[in-house]
C-alpha cells in the first residue's frame, strides 16, 4: 500500500504563467519527503500535481510525467477520480462536515467512492482508521457526535483518518500543522511517522524544524523574483539538506540569509 512517485521534466501552468519548471524527482514508497522553500516557490502547486488537484482550477495545466509506480498519473485514459482515490491529501485548515458525525467523517470517502458495506464493516473500518490516525481513544466513546465538536489537532487527525479509510497508497499533506497548537502539532508529526510504515508521504511545511524531524528527504525549492518560475534547486536527504547542503542557495535559505 505505498507507490514509487518518479517526476519526470514537469512545468506546471497557471493559463500561460509558469508556475513551477523542470521538476526531476524520485520518491520512494514508505519514505516522508518534504518540500520546502520561500513563499510562492510553487510547494503547493507541485503538490497538487500529484493527484490531479492543480487541474481543477480553470487554466490550469502541466506538461511532464508523473509515474506512479511506473503508470503515468497524466497518461492517456487515466480517471483523475482513481487517481485522487490512490493518493490522498490533508489540507492546512482541517475540514471536517460540520454536521456529519465523527464516524461519517471517517467514512465519507468511502461512501463518496460507492462501496457498499455491512454496519460491521463500517464498524471495522472506522476503528481501524482513526487507530491509524491515532485518535481512536479520544473519540471511541463518542463517534456518534459532530466531527466539528473536537479541537483542531483532533480535527485535523480526523482528517488524516478519513483520507486513510479510502486505503490511497500516497498521502500529500499540505502544512498540516500550520494551523495547530505545539502539543497538536507534536501529534500530527508523531502520526506522519507511524505513516510512513504504509504509505509515501509527501508534506508541504514552512516550517524547517518540522520539515528536519519528520522527513527522510527534503526537496529545496526557490523563486529568482516575482513572476519567474519556481524551480527545484536541491533534493537530498534531509540530514544533508539541513548539514551540509549541495547548493550555495539550499544553505543561504536554511541558515535563515534569505527567505
Ligand atoms: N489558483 C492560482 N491561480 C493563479 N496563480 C496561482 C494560483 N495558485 C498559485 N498561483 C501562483 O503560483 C505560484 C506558486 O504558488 P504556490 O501557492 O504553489 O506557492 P507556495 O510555495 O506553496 O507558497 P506559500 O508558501 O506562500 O503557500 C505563485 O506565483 C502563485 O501566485
Amino acid at each position: 500500500m505505498s507507490k514509487q512517485i518518479d517526476i519526470k521534466d514537469l512545468d506546471i501552468f497557471y493559463g500561460d504563467f509558469r508556475a513551477v519548471d523542470g521538476v526531476q524527482m524520485q520518491i520512494k514508497p514508505r519514505s516522508v519527503t518534504a518540500l520546502i522553500g520561500p513563499s510562492g516557490c510553487g510547494k503547493s502547486t507541485v503538490l497538487r500535481t500529484l493527484n490531479r488537484m492543480h487541474e481543477v482550477i480553470p487554466g490550469a495545466s502541466v506538461s511532464g510525467q508523473v509515474l506512479m509506480d511506473g503508470n503515468d498519473i497524466y497518461g492517456a485514459g487515466v480517471d483523475p477520480v482513481n487517481v485522487r482515490r490512490e493518493v490522498g491529501m490533508v489540507f492546512q485548515r482541517a475540514n471536517p462536515f460540520p454536521t456529519m458525525s465523527i464516524k461519517e467523517n471517517v467514512l465519507a470517502g468511502v461512501r463518496l467512492n460507492s462501496r457498499r458495506m455491512t454496519k460491521s464493516e463500517a464498524d471495522d473500518l472506522t476503528e481501524r482508521a482513526l487507530r491509524g490516525a491515532n485518535l481512536w481513544n479520544e473519540v471511541k466513546d463518542r463517534l456518534s457526535l459532530p466531527g466539528s465538536g473536537l479541537s483542531g489537532g483532533q480535527q485535523q487527525r480526523l482528517c488524516i483518518a478519513r483520507a486513510i479509510a479510502v486505503e490511497p497508497e500516497v498521502l500529500l499533506m499540505d502544512e498540516p500543522c500550520s494551523a495547530l497548537d505545539p502539543i497538536s502539532t507534536l501529534a500530527i508529526e508523531d502520526l506522519i511517522n507511524d505513516l510512513k510504515d504504509q504509505y509515501t508521504v509527501v508534506i508541504v511545511t514552512h516550517n524547517m524544524q518540522q520539515a528536519a524531524r519528520v522527513s527522510d528527504k527534503t526537496a529545496f525549492f526557490n523563486i529568482a523574483g516575482t513572476g519567474k518560475p519556481g524551480k527545484l534547486i536541491e533534493f537530498n536527504e534531509t540530514s544533508t539538506i539541513f548539514s551540509n547542503p549541495e547548493k550555495e542557495e539550499t544553505e543561504n535559505y536554511i541558515s535563515g540569509r534569505f527567505g
